[in-house]
């Protein structure tokens, strides 16, 4: 697998399914950059989700990995950021596609939803899965015209 630059962020519902996404991809020999929460202390996703979104969008060769409890709430924080694009994924097919079809460049997670396996095959689908352009490219630059 080809090693990413991969910023990684959650709030207090994600962070222990975050500490092992950190584990996981650092084993993998990923470059990990972890934007916090630091501990299962209460705080809000928008903030996370924000900063996320704001360090994938300022790199094209980074990626980001957004948790909370669904997986929905930092996904629409991240994707208030223009350049960001956040999916939330259930499975590992969602997570393939939305590489492939969207351009994804933030994987979003719902601690509170799925196992550790789901997790594992979400983020191997989304870090291994290419753009893969053409007609996707046009609908994906769609996104950035005012
Ligand atoms: O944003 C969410 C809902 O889409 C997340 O699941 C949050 O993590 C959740 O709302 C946090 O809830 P809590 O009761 O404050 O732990």
């Amino acid at each position: 697998m080809t090693q990413r630059k991969i910023a990684i962020a959650s709030d207090h519902a994600g962070f222990v399914l975050k500490s092992k996404v950190k584990s996981w991809l650092e084993e993998a020999g990923h470059q990990v950059i972890d934007l916090g929460t630091d501990s299962a202390e209460s705080v809000d996703w928008s903030d996370y989700g924000r900063k996320l979104g704001e360090t994938v969008a300022a790199d094209a060769e980074m990626l980001g990995v957004a948790i909370c409890g669904s997986g929905i709430g930092i996904a629409i924080a991240a994707n208030k950021v223009k350049g960001a694009r956040a999916a939330t994924c259930m499975n590992g097919l969602m997570a393939r596609l939305t590489r492939a079809h969207n351009d994804a460049n933030i994987l979003s997670l719902g601690e509170r939803l799925i196992g550790d396996e789901v997790a594992k095959d979400c983020l191997h689908q989304f870090l291994t899965t290419e753009f893969e352009g053409g007609r996707h490219q046009r609908r994906v630059d769609k996104l950035e015209s005012d």
